[in-house]
C-alpha cells in the first residue's frame, strides 16, 4: 500500500505509528479462547507494543456486504476506517464498481468474488468471510493476487447444530404441517406417523465442528448417531464411524449433512442414496445447497421412500430478503417442493443467531485489522500463515516489511540481498502452493532507506505485493 509519493510523508506516519490511542492493540487481543490459542506464542500479545500503520487509517476503505454485525463495524469504526455498508448483496456489475478501489471486503454466504470480480479488485489486500463457508470465493485466485482470506471456522457451528435438533422433532411431530393448518383454521389432531426421537437413529454426514457438536446434542435426546467422513475422526459419545455412505443410510431414521460445498459433495445424496435409505426416514441439509439433488429428493418424497425434509441451504438462495424471492425462477423445483407434505424450508438461517453473529463479527473483523495493521496472516485459509511479535514501544526508525511473492526457488536470496544492507531485527517467511509470505522488522532505517527498500522490492520478478507497515 506504501508507494513511492506515500513515502514522502513518512514524517508525519512515523509520528502517527508511535501513538497508540485508537491503536490496533485495541482489537489485537480477540475475543475468542479458539482464536487466542490459534495465535503462535512467539507473538506478544500481552506487552504493549508499537502499533504499525503505514497510512492515515482514515484510507483505509472497507466494503461490508450481507448485513455483517455491528460489531464488526464498531470494530473498524473504532480504527477510523471507512466502512461503506450494505445489508444485501450486490448484482454483480454494482459489486465490481464497488470492490474497485476498497482495501478490505466483509461478505457472508451469498456474494460470489469469483475471478471475474476479483480481478477489477486493484487496492485489495484482505477478504472477511463473516462465516464459515468460503466456497463463494475464488480462494486461489485471491492468493494469486496477493488477498488473504479469513473466516470464522466455528462461531456459529452450535447454532446450526441446535437447529438441526429442531428440525429433527419438528419432522418427526409433522409441526410444519400442522402449524400451518393451525394458520388457515384447520384442528388436525393425529398420531399417525408421529415419533418420538428416543430410540431412533441419526445418520450425519461430515463429522466436522457442526457434525460432532450435532452428535453430542442428539445423544442427550436419545437418540443413537453413526456418521460418515472420508477421514477417521474420534467419536464422541458412543457415537459410531461407518466404513461408507451406503452402511450410513441403510441404518439411519433420520440423515442430515455437514460437509463443504466440493466437486465430492455436489449431489452427494441423490437417486440411488435416497433408494439406499429406510423407508420413511428423514433428510435434512445445513451444509450447502449442492449437497442434495432436490428433484430427485422431491421424487424420493412423492413415492414415500422419504417421510419428510428440512432444507436450509439451496443450488440458487435470492440476493436478498423479500416477498416471492424463492421461486420457481430461482430454482425450478420450488412449488414442486412446497406443495409437498412435510417439508421444512427456511432460508439459510442456521448460522442466523444474535450469539453468533456477534461473535463471527468480532473474529472476522479482528482478523482483519491484525492483517491491515500488522500483516498478522494468522488464521487465513489461503495463504501461508506468517506473524512477527510487536515492536517494541520506544523501537523507532523501524519498518516491517510484507512481501508477498511467487514461491519459486532464489527469491529469498534475492529479497535478503536488498534487506542486507539494514539491520534486520527478524523475520518469517513461509509458503502454501505457488505463493510465499516474507515478514521482517527492519531497524534504524530512515525515511531514504525505506523508499530504497521499496523500489528495490518492487523491481523483483517474483513480486505479487508489498506493503510496509511503520
Ligand atoms: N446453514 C448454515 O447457515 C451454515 C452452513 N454451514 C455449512 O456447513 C458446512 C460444514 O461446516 P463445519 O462442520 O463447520 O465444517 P468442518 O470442516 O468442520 O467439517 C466438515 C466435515 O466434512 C467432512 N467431509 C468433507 N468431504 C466429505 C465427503 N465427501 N463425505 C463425507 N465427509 C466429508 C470433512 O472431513 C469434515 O470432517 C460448511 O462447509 C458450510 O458450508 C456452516 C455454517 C452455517
Ligand atoms: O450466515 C451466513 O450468512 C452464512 C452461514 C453459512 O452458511 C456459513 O457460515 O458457512
Amino acid at each position: 500500500m506504501a508507494s513511492p509519493q506515500q513515502i514522502n510523508s513518512l514524517q508525519n506516519s512515523f509520528q502517527r505509528a508511535v501513538n497508540l490511542s485508537g491503536s490496533p492493540g485495541q482489537v489485537s487481543t480477540s475475543p475468542t479462547q479458539s482464536f487466542m490459542s490459534s495465535i503462535p506464542r512467539r507473538m506478544s500479545v500481552s506487552k504493549q507494543t508499537k502499533a504499525l500503520k503505514p497510512f492515515s487509517t482514515g484510507d483505509i476503505k472497507i466494503l461490508l456486504l450481507e448485513n455483517v454485525n455491528q460489531t464488526a463495524v464498531e470494530i473498524f469504526n473504532g480504527q477510523g476506517y471507512q466502512v461503506e455498508y450494505y445489508k444485501a448483496s450486490l448484482p454483480e456489475d454494482e459489486l465490481i464498481e464497488k470492490i474497485r478501489d476498497v482495501h478490505a471486503i466483509g461478505i457472508r454466504s451469498k456474494t460470489k468474488l469469483s475471478e471475474r470480480v476479483l480481478k477489477h479488485a486493484k487496492s485489495l489486500v484482505v477478504i472477511g468471510c463473516f462465516c464459515i463457508g468460503t466456497n463463494q470465493v475464488d480462494l486461489d485466485f485471491a492468493a494469486k493476487m496477493g488477498v488473504a482470506v479469513f473466516n470464522s471456522p466455528f462461531s456459529n457451528s452450535r447454532s446450526v447444530a441446535e437447529l438441526v435438533i429442531a428440525e429433527i422433532v419438528t419432522l418427526a411431530r409433522q409441526l410444519g404441517d400442522r402449524s400451518i393448518e393451525m394458520h388457515t383454521g384447520t384442528w388436525n389432531k393425529v398420531s399417525n406417523k408421529c415419533w418420538e426421537v428416543r430410540g431412533k437413529t441419526l445418520g450425519i454426514i461430515g463429522y466436522g465442528h457442526i457434525g460432532a457438536q450435532l452428535s453430542v446434542l442428539a445423544e442427550a435426546f436419545g437418540m443413537h448417531v453413526l456418521y460418515y467422513d472420508v477421514v477417521t475422526i474420534m467419536a464422541l459419545g458412543t457415537a459410531k464411524q461407518v466404513s461408507t455412505l451406503d452402511e450410513l443410510l441403510g441404518k439411519s431414521d433420520f440423515v442430515t449433512c455437514h460437509v463443504p460445498a466440493t466437486a465430492e459433495t455436489k449431489n452427494l445424496l441423490s437417486a440411488p442414496q435416497f433408494a439406499a435409505m429406510k423407508d420413511g426416514s428423514y433428510v435434512i441439509n445445513a451444509s450447502r445447497g449442492t449437497v442434495i439433488d432436490i428433484p430427485a429428493l422431491v421424487q424420493a418424497i412423492k413415492v414415500g421412500k422419504i417421510a419428510g425434509t428440512a432444507l436450509d441451504v439451496y443450488p440458487h438462495e435470492p440476493a436478498k430478503n423479500g416477498a416471492g424471492a424463492f421461486n420457481d425462477d430461482l430454482n425450478d423445483w420450488v412449488s414442486e417442493l412446497t406443495s409437498l407434505p412435510n417439508v421444512i424450508l427456511t432460508p439459510h438461517i442456521g448460522g442466523s443467531t444474535e450469539e453468533a453473529q456477534s461473535a463471527i463479527g468480532i473474529e472476522v473483523a479482528t482478523g482483519l485489522t491484525k492483517y491491515i495493521n500488522e500483516g498478522c496472516s494468522v488464521g487465513s485459509v489461503n495463504f501461508p500463515e506468517v506473524s512477527l511479535r510487536g515492536l517494541d514501544l520506544d523501537q523507532e526508525n523501524v519498518v516491517r516489511v510484507l512481501y508477498i511473492h511467487h514461491n519459486v526457488p532464489g527469491v529469498l536470496r534475492t529479497v535478503n540481498n536488498i534487506l542486507s544492507n539494514h539491520n534486520i531485527e527478524k523475520q518469517f517467511s513461509d509458503s502454501q502452493g505457488d505463493i510465499a509470505y516474507l515478514m521482517a522488522d527492519i531497524s534504524s532505517v530512515d525515511q531514504s532507506g525505506i523508499k530504497e527498500i521499496y523500489d528495490q522490492l518492487n523491481a523483483t520478478e517474483y513480486k505479487i505485493s508489498i506493503r510496509l507497515l511503520y
